[in-house]
């Protein structure tokens, strides 16, 4: 069990000293939500968040979600950035694709994901598995933090997780005390949670609790 904090929702202006505080709670992997503004309602950060992460924390994983689909435009500045994985939207490009953009990333020495919006169907990934470190199941239509976990969510992550074998499941959007159990229960195995860390109580409380109830 995995959990990869979404910077998201931190105080910009102390990113540093929330990530650290996060890393000092044990997390070694951050989730690094790129909005480009127009594939999603909203705008977030550029490749420069990604090459400064990993400037000041080495040690720590950075994992790009991009949320573009100017794949062609993007995808080589954030592996010039540093990113560890990077996992781009199956709605992103044509379906034909995606098996390129795949091949490049490991190419570029990069592990790769896919992301499904909670509309498109599982499916779709089965031609894709052998080349995807891991999977992204959207429980929010992406762009914002703070959304509620859809209900429709654990009967995808099960699916996924039926169809992926041993590549691991990861959870993004809404994730908490209770809906890590349900996304755990179904098969995740990766948990992003954002408002859940950086908005609310202490950070290492926060993610002492949410360890607690996957190790559970
Ligand atoms: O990809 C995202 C939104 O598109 C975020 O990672 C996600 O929403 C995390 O925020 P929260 O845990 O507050 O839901």
């Amino acid at each position: 069990m995995l959990i990869a904090p979404s910077i998201l929702n931190a105080d910009n202006l102390n990113l540093a000293k929330e990530i650290a505080a996060a890393k000092e709670a044990g997390i070694t992997r951050f989730h690094l939500d790129i909005m480009d503004g127009h594939f999603v309602p909203n705008l977030s950060f550029g490749p420069q968040l990604v090459q400064d992460f990993k400037k000041q924390f080495p040690d720590l994983e950075a994992e790009v979600h991009l949320m573009s689909s100017n794949l062609r435009g993007m995808l080589p500045d954030f592996v010039k950035a540093g990113a560890d994985l990077i996992e781009f939207h199956y709605e992103a490009d044509y379906a034909n694709q995606i098996p390129g953009w795949l091949d490049y990333l490991h190419d570029s020495g990069v592990k790769a994901g896919i992301v499904l919006n909670p509309d498109t169907e599982i499916r779709v990934l089965k031609p894709l598995l052998p080349k995807l470190d891991q999977i992204l199941i959207m429980t929010v239509y992406p762009g914002f933090g703070g959304q509620k976990f859809m209900e429709v969510a654990p009967s995808r992550i099960k699916a996924a997780k039926d169809l992926a074998g041993e590549i691991p499941i990861e959870v993004d959007g809404g994730i908490n005390a209770e809906t890590a159990k349900l996304a755990k229960e179904a098969g995740a195995t990766v948990f992003v949670a954002g408002s859940y860390i950086f908005s609310q109580k202490a950070i290492d409380q926060q993610v002492a609790e949410l360890k607690r109830i996957l190790e559970e």
